[in-house]
């Protein structure tokens, strides 16, 4: 199966490229872009950009790319609560991968919090986010093989509240079925807001996912709630 067999919601674009390598410089090339256009706009724009184990190839493309990155604003779309220096932070896979050549120039508005509980930690990081230029103007998103995106969870318990298109919380803790299991994630109001979205998958799997998603509810299989425009999906092998 290939994207171009699944059939996607109106309006929701999709790009096929041969391989990994190819899927992270053309995300880069369209992120670049996207980033240019708003900076001719505005004093200060936003990326927000998914963690995990894919996106190392496109961030390190990314970074390459000449923009006046001082006045970008980089941050997570998610966190694991865990330590900068943890193997599992996103935001120590975004300085050690994004936040370099060109792009060491970025300002970057981390998630992660230390604090005496996980709601703590979210409550300060919904706080450092009221600095991030908003409506965000450029998202990335991945997805996980059960349908997350960000650290939308299924089965997570405020889940709904996270998914809800009147939340003002701009960050909640949500739980992983998998370690580690305590998450911070920007809600759906905050993410689904954003100018341009793009969501970067690989593998046949998670085409799969994503057809059963278009199936299911929101609350079943988060991505289901950023099926429609903007989104523009680039998939590989
Ligand atoms: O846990 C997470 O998983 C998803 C998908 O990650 P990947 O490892 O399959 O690339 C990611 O989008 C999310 O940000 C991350 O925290």
């Amino acid at each position: 199966m290939a994207i171009s067999d699944l059939a996607l919601p109106a309006g929701v674009v999709s790009h096929e490229l041969q391989d990994a390598q190819h899927l992270a410089v053309a995300l880069a090339e369209r992120v670049a872009r996207a980033l240019e256009a708003a900076l001719a706009e505005k004093a200060s724009v936003s990326l927000v950009v998914s963690g995990g184990r894919s996106p190392i190839a496109f961030f390190e493309a990314l970074s390459q790319h000449s923009l006046d990155w001082a006045r970008v604003q980089v941050s997570l779309a998610d966190e694991r609560w865990v330590d900068t220096s943890h193997p599992d932070s996103n935001e120590g896979l975004v300085r050690r991968h994004l936040l370099c050549n060109a792009a060491a120039q970025a300002q970057f508005i981390g998630l992660y919090k230390p604090a005496e509980t996980l709601a703590q930690a979210a409550k300060l990081a919904s706080e450092a986010l009221a600095s991030l230029a908003s409506p965000i103007d450029v998202l990335v998103l991945g997805m996980g093989n059960d349908g997350h995106t960000a650290s939308l969870f299924p089965g997570s318990p405020l889940l709904s509240q996270a998914l809800s298109a009147a939340e003002a919380t701009r960050c909640l803790p949500m739980r992983a079925p998998v370690e580690p299991h305590e998450r911070l994630s920007m809600t759906y109001s905050l993410l689904s807001a954003a100018s341009v979205q793009c969501l970067a998958i690989q593998g046949a799997a998670k085409l799969d996912t994503l057809q059963q998603a278009m199936r299911l509810e929101p609350s079943q299989m988060p991505i289901r709630a950023f099926m429609h425009p903007p989104l523009e999906i680039y998939w590989c092998p």
